[in-house]
This record gives structure tokens, C-alpha cells and sequence, in this order.
């Protein structure tokens, strides 16, 4: 259902429920990386072993698009842009999807991708991560992979990609330093073959 302007996440957020919802004390790991360097593919694998829900920034941001959302036309025009789209916006998907799981388990894939996006969630879920997961893969194999994925998105062109990897460079690897100052994060070699990073991530879960 596309965000309207008052939904029950709404009321969650502005603290008008008589106890604070389950959601709120979840566990939740963040699934950073570079575009294409298989977030979306290990957060496959991990709910298959895993009692994790995975919700992607990225997917979610494209239903909302979809689901002919009054925000639609302007996150459509910077998601082929490459640009992130107002943290408001993603934080409320993200906490909507969170609220309507069930679960108290996110693995939260493609967010926090700038600073904006870490303070609003912050503040507006009072979730700090159990860990940061950081798969590190060369630009030449991200590139590689993104235009042989084939999955009719609009931003895997050579152009948009560019400019991914620009924004990725430039709002979301301090995201990860500062992860990495906290002792938080967790960096997986993302450019061997996906058995082998999974093996790698595995052993996170595992304990
Ligand atoms: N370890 C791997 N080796 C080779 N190819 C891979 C590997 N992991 C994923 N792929 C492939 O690379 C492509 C990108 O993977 P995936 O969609 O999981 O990345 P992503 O990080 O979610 O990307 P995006 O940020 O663009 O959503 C897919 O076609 C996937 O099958
Ligand atoms: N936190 C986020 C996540 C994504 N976006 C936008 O969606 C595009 C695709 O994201 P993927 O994770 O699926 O690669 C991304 O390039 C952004 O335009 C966002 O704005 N905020
Ligand atoms: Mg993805």
C-alpha cells in the first residue's frame, strides 16, 4: 500500500500507542556494500538458515514507485538518477515493513546509505544495529555483475551506474567508517564466488 500521509507508522513515530511496539526492540543488521556487490543475494541465503525478515531499501522504494504512491515520479527520477531519495520517506517504508512483519529480526539491506538516512532512522526507530555487514568488491566486478544482471532495473545502465558508485563513494563508505569506529562492522571479500561469501557471513549468525 502506498504511503499516505498519516498511517499507523505515523502514530508509532509521534509516540501515541500505549506501549512501544514490538518492532522497536528488534535486532536488526544493516546489509551495506556497493551496488551490485550482492546484498540483495546473501540476504536470500541468510533467511533460508536464519530467523531474519530482509527487507531492501532499494525494493521497497521501487513498490512504492509501483504502487502509484503520491512520491512515486520523484523517487523514480532519483533512483535513475542515483541519488537517495529523502531519508523521511525510506525511514517510513522501512519502519511500515518492520511494523507489519511480525518479526523482531531485520537484516535491512542498501540503508543507511548516507548520514541522514543513520540520524532519521535513529531517531525515529531508537534501533542501534547489532552489527554492520560491509561486502567489499572491486568497481570493475560491481560493474561487471550490474550489466549482466538482467532484471529490467532502470538504474543498471553504464550512466546511472556511474553515478551509484560516485554516491556510494562519497555519502555511504563514511557510513561505514563510522560503523567502523563503534567496533560494529563486520567486512566480508564480496568478490569470490557467492558460495564463499556465504560461508564468510554464515559464521555471523552462527553465534
Ligand atoms: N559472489 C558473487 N559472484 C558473482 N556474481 C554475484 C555474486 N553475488 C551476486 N552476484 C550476482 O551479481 C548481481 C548483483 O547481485 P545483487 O543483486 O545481490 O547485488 P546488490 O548488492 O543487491 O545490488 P544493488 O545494490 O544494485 O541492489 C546479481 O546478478 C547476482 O546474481
Ligand atoms: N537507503 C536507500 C536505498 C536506496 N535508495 C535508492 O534506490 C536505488 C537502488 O537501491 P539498491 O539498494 O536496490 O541498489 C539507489 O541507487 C537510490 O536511488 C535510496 O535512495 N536510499
Ligand atoms: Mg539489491
Amino acid at each position: 500500500m502506498a504511503l499516505i500521509m498519516e498511517t499507523p507508522v505515523d502514530a508509532l513515530i509521534k509516540g501515541e500507542h500505549e506501549s512501544p511496539p514490538r518492532w522497536k526492540k528488534s535486532t536488526v543488521v544493516f546489509v551495506l556494500g556497493g551496488p551490485g556487490s550482492g546484498k540483495g543475494t546473501q540476504c536470500a541465503n541468510l533467511v533460508k538458515h536464519f530467523s531474519y525478515t530482509h527487507f531492501s531499501a532499494g525494493d521497497l522504494l521501487r513498490a512504492e514507485i509501483k504502487s502509484g504512491s503520491q512520491f512515486g515520479a520523484m523517487i523514480q527520477s532519483m533512483i535513475v538518477d542515483g541519488r537517495i531519495v529523502p531519508s523521511e520517506i525510506t525511514v517510513k517504508l522501512l519502519c511500515k515493513a518492520m511494523e507489519e512483519s511480525g518479526n523482531d529480526k531485520f537484516l535491512i539491506d542498501g540503508f543507511p546509505r548516507n548520514e541522514e538516512n543513520r540520524i532519521v532512522f535513529e531517531n525515529v526507530a531508537n534501533i542501534e544495529p547489532a552489527f554492520v555487514l560491509f561486502f567489499d568488491c572491486p568497481e570493475e566486478e560491481l560493474e561487471r555483475r550490474i550489466m549482466s544482471r538482467n532484471q529490467g532495473r532502470e538504474d543498471d545502465n553504464i550512466e546511472t551506474i556511474k553515478k551509484r558508485f560516485k554516491v556510494f563513494v562519497e555519502s555511504t563508505l563514511p557510513i561505514i567508517s563510522y560503523y567502523e569506529s563503534k567496533g560494529k562492522l563486520r567486512k566480508i571479500n564480496a568478490a569470490k564466488p557467492s558460495e564463499e561469501v556465504f560461508e564468510a557471513v554464515k559464521v555471523l549468525f552462527a553465534s
